[in-house]
Parts: structure tokens; sequence; C-alpha cells
């Protein structure tokens, strides 16, 4: 996230850090949330066929345990990635991947299912959401410790598609928010989109999907997720059925 500030401990609390192992150490290679007890919700460009993936529930300071960590293993066959994601082409969409995790979480005041928003909802433009992450603080930049997040205002497709801003990249099944010198960065992938419902309820609207190849905080290049209200058909259809 650059130009955001840390959270408050544990107050993304469906916020999940997803890790692959490399050389017999975990890495942190994307966000994710936390949408049942058994199941991730993630980005599709997260996921390598031959890694092996687990995610940690609780964490906020990545750079030690603080005591309500959930360190919980995902086993290869139960990875579901949409399967209209295309690795070779991001802008078509459909970036978005379920995670079965091999036990339940446990869920406390540290770890809480994140909301999703109903089918084909659609934030009104200027929509105050928070991104939130452990992606690089500014392009190119090194990854926090801490979680991150920063208020990115939404911006609606007729915004998103001017020509000067994301044009023909951005489709409809998807949700643009910020474009000012807020965004979301590397490693920021992934994770949620929050936004706060009238009900005071946070509804995660969007999975982290990309930033601008020129820089992730590029003007006029709003972070770009993958919106969470043209999916719930497939979420529902994944959950069930497993
Ligand atoms: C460096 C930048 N990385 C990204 O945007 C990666 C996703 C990369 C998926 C493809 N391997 N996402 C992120 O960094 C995220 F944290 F913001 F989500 C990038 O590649 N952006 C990008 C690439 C192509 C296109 C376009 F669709 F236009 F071809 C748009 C943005």
């Amino acid at each position: 996230v650059v130009n955001g500030e840390d959270a408050v401990p544990y107050s993304w609390p469906w916020q999940v850090s997803l890790q692959y192992e490399s050389g017999g150490q975990f890495h942190h290679t994307c966000g994710g949330t936390l949408i049942d007890a058994n199941w991730v919700m993630t980005a599709g460009h997260c996921i390598s066929p031959s890694r092996k993936y687990k995610v940690v529930l609780g964490e906020y300071d990545r750079s030690k345990e603080e005591g309500p960590e959930q360190h919980i293993l995902v086993n290869s066959e139960d990875i579901y990635v949409h399967p209209g994601w295309n690795g070779n082409c991001v802008a078509c969409g459909d970036d978005i991947a379920l995670l079965k995790l091999s036990r339940s979480a446990e869920l406390n005041d540290k770890v809480q299912l994140g909301c999703i928003p109903p089918p084909g909802d659609l934030l009104p433009n200027g929509s105050p959401c928070y991104i939130s992450g452990w992606g690089r603080l500014y392009t190119g930049g090194p990854l926090p410790s801490i979680l991150q997040q920063a208020l990115l205002p939404s911006v609606d497709y007729a915004h998103c598609s001017q020509p000067d801003w994301w044009s023909y990249t951005v489709k409809e099944t998807m949700v643009c928010a910020g474009g000012d010198i807020r965004s979301g960065c590397n490693g920021d992938s992934g994770g949620p989109l929050n936004c706060r419902a009238a009900d005071g309820r946070w509804y995660v609207h969007g999975v982290t999907s990309f930033v601008s190849a020129w820089g992730c905080n590029t003007l006029k290049k709003p972070t770009v997720f993958t919106r969470v209200s043209a999916f719930n058909n497939w979420i529902e259809e994944v959950v069930q059925v497993d």
C-alpha cells in the first residue's frame, strides 16, 4: 500500500496473508479474505500450480509471532482458480480464486469473516473504501511488517474507463479505487477492498488485482480490483458443492 498508514491491530480481522514455501521457509506473496471458516478468497494471479501454500489468519506484524496467528496449510487439490482466469491477460478479468483450508479457522475477535456484497451491487462513484495489505510501501519498495491501510475512494466504471484512465483495460467485472497518490502495490494482490455499507458493516467489494505497470500510484490509474458482486454465483457454487 502506497501512502497508507499502519492499520489498527486486528481491525480488518478477515485479512489473511497468503504465503508459499520456498527453501524451507514460507514467504508472503498475497493477501486474501476469510469468507467462511474453511474458505479464503484471493486473486487468481496469486496462485502458481506447483507451489505449497499456507494462510496466516490473525496476522498483524509479520516479523513476529504475537499470539493470535493461526497458520493453516492449503492442499493443492483444494485450490479453485476461476475457470475464466488467464495468466497472460490480467485485463480479461476473472482474477479470483478460492482456497479451502485444511482445517477450519477458529473465529474470535481477531479472526472474523468478511461479508460478500449482494450480487450485482455497484458502488456509487466516490464511495469511501479502504485497501489493506502487506504490499510494497512504494513502487519497487520494501514489504512492511505491519499491516497497512489506505482510504481509496471508489471510481465507477464510467470514470475508470475514460481514455486517459484505464480505457478498455478495465471491465465491468472490476472495481477501481484511488487514482491519486494512494494505491495498492505488489504484494497487496488478492487482498480486500473494504467498503462500509449503510448498515454499518464492512463489505469486501474487491479483490486486489492490478496497478499500472508504470508504477503503483500512477495518477489516473486507480488500483483495479475484481468486483466480488460479479462472482456471487461462482463463489456459492464452489463453497457449497465442495
Ligand atoms: C506491475 C504490475 N503488477 C500488477 O499489477 C500485479 C498483477 C500482475 C498480473 C500480471 N502478471 N498486481 C499488483 O501488483 C497488485 F498488488 F496491485 F494487485 C502489472 O503488471 N500491471 C499491469 C500489467 C498489464 C496490464 C494490462 F492489462 F494493461 F495489460 C495492466 C497492469
